[in-house]
């Protein structure tokens, strides 16, 4: 580079650094309006999330932003951004209470990572939450006495035979619910167990979100679902978006979405390992897709094998959604050892055809998925 163009770039950049740090400081000052929001929000027991506001603002930003000649892409990545930014803050004033005379909560399990996020958004709600954990059952009973609403949240593995020996002596009034990701059978003990409201609740995220803000709630009606409609408008608060549905067509979805899911992650890591796959050179040639399957499949090993376990072996019924996927790995790879190109090519415009809107949707959903990949780089 020779003097000028060494001045000329540091000039420039000069004046970026200028406009970020302005960057900065106009964040600061979005950071705190979003604060002064929470605190109204909070005070009128409004939810974090106002998606028609959201999607009012992001339309006139991109029509404001093309008239400018700037990406209305570019505005809407970073506006999304800052929202995501906005739910975690609005956290910091704590949420509306619902529910003033409930008593306490009681979170059994409440040690695990999920009821510790129950229990952290319970308490941001100004409710009195309690954990009753392995250690905890002597004091038990007294713990029940003054319980407005149980939690349960143990293992799938143990939750029935606990509900059944444990749960069924608590004040009748008192509302039971349950976060397991299978319905069926925790709704029913729950019912068979208590004779007051029951609701069966399946978080479908991890304790590891920052925000409840667009996370998706199932829900299984129980028992006197008028007496529980506060914990459901409580949660809607906190940002989660409700779906409500009979147990028996959760469980099924849950075979492909969460057994199916995690088994195929779990046998692509196991082949890596099998096939001593060095991942830091793999890595070295990964395209963004491959970089977001590796991170989809890793962050699985990074968990608790017991986690997974229970999930994948929740309901047996899995297993032939399983081996049907097996079955079906079978005949395609047979398609690839008879060089049947034409075949392959017709089985996936059928399939093609089949997803229908969905293929182009997933596409872009995607490529905004793909394209942070490739930012997160560093190397
Ligand atoms: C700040 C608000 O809360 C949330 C955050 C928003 C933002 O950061 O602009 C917009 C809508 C809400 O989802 C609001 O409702 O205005």
């Amino acid at each position: 580079m020779n003097e000028k163009t060494t001045a000329d770039l540091e000039n420039l950049r000069g004046l970026i650094d200028g406009v970020d740090q302005q960057l900065i400081h106009l964040l600061r000052k979005r950071l705190d309006l979003v604060a002064q929001v929470g605190v109204v929000k909070h005070g009128a027991g409004l939810p974090i999330y106002a998606p028609q506001r959201e999607a009012a603002m992001l339309a006139k930003r991109r029509d404001e932003a093309q008239k400018m000649n700037v990406s209305p892409q570019l505005i809407e990545d970073i506006l999304r951004r800052l929202m995501r930014e906005s739910y975690l803050n609005e956290k910091d004033v704590g949420f509306k209470q619902i529910n003033e005379n409930l008593g306490d909560v009681v979170i059994v399990g409440g040690e695990g990572k999920l009821g510790g996020l129950f229990s952290q958004m319970l308490t941001l709600s100004g409710y009195q939450v309690k954990i009753l954990d392995k250690d905890d059952w002597a004091s038990a009973a007294q713990t029940f006495e003054g319980a407005g609403l149980v939690i349960v949240t143990v293992p799938i593995s143990i939750t029935c035979e606990l509900i059944r020996d444990k749960l069924s002596s608590l004040p009748n009034d008192c509302i039971l619910a349950d976060l397991t990701s299978v319905k069926t059978e925790p709704v029913k003990a729950m019912l068979a167990a208590h004779s007051g409201p029951v609701v069966g609740l399946h978080p479908m995220f991890g304790p590891d979100v920052g925000s409840l803000a667009k996370q998706v709630v199932v829900v299984c009606h129980g028992r006197d679902s008028a007496k529980y409609q506060w914990l459901l408008e409580q949660i809607q608060i906190w940002g989660a978006r409700l779906v409500e549905a009979e147990p028996e067509k959760h469980d099924k979805a849950m075979q492909l979405v969460q057994a199916m899911r995690h088994f195929s992650s779990f046998v692509y890591g196991l082949n890596l390992y099998k096939e001593e796959a060095d991942i830091g050179s793999l890595l070295q040639f990964s395209s963004p897709i491959y970089r977001l399957e590796l991170a989809m499949v890793g962050r699985l090993f990074a968990q608790s094998p017991e986690l997974y376990a229970d999930i994948i072996f929740a309901q047996k019924e899995s297993m032939h959604a399983i081996g049907g996927y097996l079955d079906n790995y079978s005949q395609a790879l047979y398609l690839l050892q008879a060089g049947d190109r034409d075949a392959f090519v017709a089985q996936f415009k059928e399939v093609a055809q089949w997803f229908g809107d969905f293929a182009p949707q997933f596409q872009r959903e995607s490529r905004a998925m793909l394209q942070s990949v490739n930012d997160m780089k560093t190397d």
